[in-house]
């Protein structure tokens, strides 16, 4: 009987999620992104955080093929993306900002998204009931989403970033305007999802939740990797105690007090 060994390069490849290398991007004479490099593994919960306009979203969007023309590799699954559009159905994506068709009810609009996936008709359809009955939103299934709160609309837009059973999932502010009860139902699902090995890439700017989340954060800021271990490595290097504290101190920020103080100043001009 033959034995089939893999190289150790074919091992990495089969565990690599998303390989990024030297990633750069300017929108004009703005310097976006300024190499970029990531290796991360299937089943890993990625914090990537930084400051707004640090350059998460375009790396994210970047990754989904949204923005095609940037300078370095991208590499999902082991497959560089460029001329390559397969990957896409293996991958989920919730927008920060999403533009979602509000005039359509969540029937279509889920069932749309499923079968750009691939998916029947039936089945999205099937699942994507489902997925909002547990959501608590069933009753609004054939609703337009122009009449859904901002939670309803994020709700759908979670089922439809994971009714495809993607091996990576893209989640940028994925709680926003969730209640309390969903966000334990969300939390509880990305960890059974990367048990999985399915790979979350999680933005956002609420840094307890991130620092509860993941197993491996990213900290970017102008473009470029400040950061990048465990919640505990970067405790252990920058010897503050929340993951909110060390992101000021990596990022240099210190004012919050003396800005504060300016803005009531302001606010209380001409009384
Ligand atoms: N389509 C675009 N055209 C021009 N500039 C852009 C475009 N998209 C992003 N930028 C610029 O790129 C920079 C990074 O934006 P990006 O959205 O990636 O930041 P971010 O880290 O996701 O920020 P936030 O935390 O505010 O969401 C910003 O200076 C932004 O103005």
């Amino acid at each position: 009987m033959t034995e089939m060994k893999l190289s150790q390069s074919e091992q990495s490849e089969v565990l690599s999620a998303i390989s990024i290398k030297e990633l750069h991007k300017n929108f004009g004479d703005n310097k976006v992104l300024n190499g970029i490099d990531l290796e991360v593994k299937q089943g890993e919960i990625i914090g990537y955080i930084g400051p707004n306009g640090a350059g998460k979203s375009t790396t994210v969007k970047l990754i989904l093929g949204l923005i095609d023309d940037y300078e370095g590799e991208v590499k999902i699954l082991g497959k560089d993306i460029k001329g390559d559009v397969d990957y896409k159905r293996k991958i989920g994506y919730v927008p920060e900002a999403a533009d979602i068709y509000d005039n359509l009810t969540a029937r279509e609009y889920l069932t749309f998204v499923g079968e750009l996936y691939g998916m029947s008709i039936e089945l999205v359809d099937k699942k994507a009931f489902a997925l909002m009955d547990l959501f608590g939103i069933k009753d609004v299934y054939d609703s337009r989403m122009s009449s859904f709160s901002k939670g309803m609309k994020q709700k759908v837009l979670i089922v439809s970033s994971i009714i495809h059973n993607p091996d990576i999932l893209f989640l940028d502010e994925p709680l926003s305007g969730l209640d309390a009860n969903s966000v334990m139902v969300v939390k509880e699902l990305l960890a059974k999802q990367a048990l999985k090995g399915k790979t979350i890439f999680y933005s956002s700017h609420i840094m307890d939740v991130v620092e509860r989340i993941s197993n491996r954060i990213i900290i970017i800021n102008n473009g470029k990797v400040l950061a990048d271990g465990s919640f505990d490595d970067l405790k252990r290097e920058s010897k503050e105690g929340s993951l909110e504290e060390i992101f000021n101190e990596l990022t240099g920020f210190k004012q919050h007090k003396e800005i504060a103080e300016q803005m009531m100043a302001i606010i209380e001009e001409g009384e």
